[in-house]
């Protein structure tokens, strides 16, 4: 058993005198489980049984945490005794896309140094004309909506701009959903497998035969036929410029140049995971994060004169940014993402499964558990931030009074996870972020950004939270 206390703690307690909402024989909470807002019934939990609560969702035994010390200790003990759930693994396998973010042990170990290669900020700067391109395309579909006075749905949108980032970046290909007229077939591909998978993930007992399910194998075979058709173009312009190997200009040639060289044992296998991965984990995360960016920024305007005040200064009048220093100078912007994470972040739940006993906040957590971790609670913790429910993106602005808070406060946020598996998309995240929040800024005023008839978007989780419905109108900036 491994632990990770101090030498005097008191004996620690078994998950069944833990407190937590009680279930049923067999079912434990499952029949109380709303897939949609699980996260939300966990806070509620949280709120009602403290920072350590247990329960069981069929046979399984959860153990819930939100201190933000027990989270990172959790994450940070990976991938040895913490892992990916082992139904996430198989089905992954099951699917064609075990990459970084599912796997375990030793593929995950030969995969990430590939993938944190091909994301590095040095990569990135390589990758900015193509995400201003992209971010052009956004704008003048932005300002014939505008022109037209149409309202625009902020999610899909988004996506369709996240795609085309991803696929570009990821693969060296375009996909321009931005200007296609109707839905990709990769798009259709991920919306109806990304509910599926979740679900799966969810439901307390095993699904053998899920993959049965004819529309879903239509659309994952369907899938892996687009993506093994992006490996096919790397590998022939591979061979056509073999100067490429030692500089590859995208994520998907890096791979298959070092599966070829038998490089850390990289295999096929692995770079079509991961080509996978990279859609998966870049499409939606970034999307949302934006439209609940756009939503708070919709409701305070104060944010949105000081930074529109900084993009004026420092991008271009078109608003698109187009060098990494234009970005680093969007301090406010920043600011304005960063609190946006803390009050919506898209993963405010991470699941984590025990590979061997061991001891979480005091309590023997057996091998096969899984701990949950609720990141949003020590974001929202009155301790950490004051008046912790409001907007407030001067709390991360630097050189302030009080830095030091500053620095204590960003351990209790953690949007993009924590230790050996933090995302390593962040770069790329941030810098998507920035340049699409700069653009609207200093393109557009926000007429209305929300949900016709409700003050708050629902927050729907389906692997990553959504707000449910938001509408945007946009006018053209009068200056
Ligand atoms: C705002 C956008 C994003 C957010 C909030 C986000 C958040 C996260 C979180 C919370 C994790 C789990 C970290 C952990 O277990 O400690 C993660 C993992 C991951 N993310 Fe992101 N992500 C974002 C964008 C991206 C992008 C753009 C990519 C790549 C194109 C990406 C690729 C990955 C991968 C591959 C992993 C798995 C890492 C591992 O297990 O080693 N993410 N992300």
């Amino acid at each position: 058993m491994t632990t990770e206390v101090a030498p005097n703690a008191p004996p620690p307690r078994a998950m069944h005198a833990v407190p937590g909402p009680r279930g049923w024989p067999l079912l434990g909470i499952a029949p109380r489980v709303k897939l949609e807002s699980f996260h939300r019934q966990l806070e509620d939990w949280s709120r009602e049984y403290g920072e350590v609560f247990a329960f069981r969702l069929g046979r399984r035994p959860f153990l819930a945490v939100s201190n933000p010390e027990v989270i990172a200790s959790v994450l940070r003990r990976r991938p040895e005794v913490f892992r990916r759930g082992a139904r996430l693994e198989a089905t992954s396998r099951e699917i064609g896309f075990l990459g970084l973010f599912s796997s375990n042990g030793d593929t995950w170990r030969r995969q990430r140094p590939m993938v944190l290669a091909g994301l590095d900020p040095a990569h990135i700067r390589s990758y900015l004309p193509a995400m201003s391109e992209i971010t052009q395309t956004l704008r003048r579909r932005w300002l014939e909506a505008a022109q037209k006075g149409h309202e625009i749905d902020v999610l899909a949108d988004l996506m369709r701009y996240t795609v085309d980032v991803t696929t570009c970046l990821a693969f060296g290909h375009n996909l321009n959903t931005l200007e296609a007229s109707s839905e990709t077939a990769i798009q259709q591909h991920l919306n109806v497998i990304l509910p599926a998978l979740f679900k799966r993930l969810l439901t307390p007992f095993e699904l053998p035969r899920w993959m049965r399910n004819r529309s879903l194998r239509h659309h994952v075979v369907a899938l892996r036929a687009e993506v093994q058709a992006f490996i096919a173009r790397a590998r022939a312009q591979l061979d056509e410029r073999p100067e490429l190997r030692e500089r590859p200009e995208n994520l998907i040639q890096a791979l298959i140049a070092a599966s070829q060289k038998g490089q850390q044992g990289i295999t096929d296998e692995d770079v079509a995971g991961n080509v996978l991965t990279m859609l998966l984990a870049g499409e939606d995360t970034t999307a949302h994060t934006l439209a609940w960016l756009f939503w708070l920024l919709g409701r305070h305007p104060q944010a949105v004169a000081m930074a529109r005040a900084e993009v004026d200064a420092v991008l271009p009048p078109d608003g698109v940014a187009c060098s990494v220093e234009q970005l680093a100078g969007l301090d406010e912007v920043e600011a304005c993402a960063s609190e946006a994470m803390r009050l919506k972040p898209v993963a405010p739940l991470l699941m984590n499964e025990v590979g061997e006993d061991t001891e979480v906040a005091g309590v023997l957590v057996p091998k096969g558990a899984i701990v949950a971790c609720l990141l949003r609670r020590p974001a929202l913790d009155e301790g950490q931030f004051p008046d912790p429910q409001r907007f407030d993106p001067s709390r991360w602005r630097t050189g302030q009074p009080g830095a030091k808070s500053l620095s204590s406060a960003k351990r209790a946020v953690m949007p993009f996870g924590a230790g050996p598996r933090m995302c390593p998309g962040r770069y790329l995240a941030m810098t998507e972020v920035k340049m699409v929040t700069a653009m609207l800024l200093a393109n557009f005023d926000l007429e209305f950004v929300g949900v016709p008839g409700r003050d708050e978007p629902a927050e729907r989780m389906a692997l990553t939270m959504a707000p449910v419905d938001l509408k945007m109108r946009l006018r053209l900036r009068s200056r």
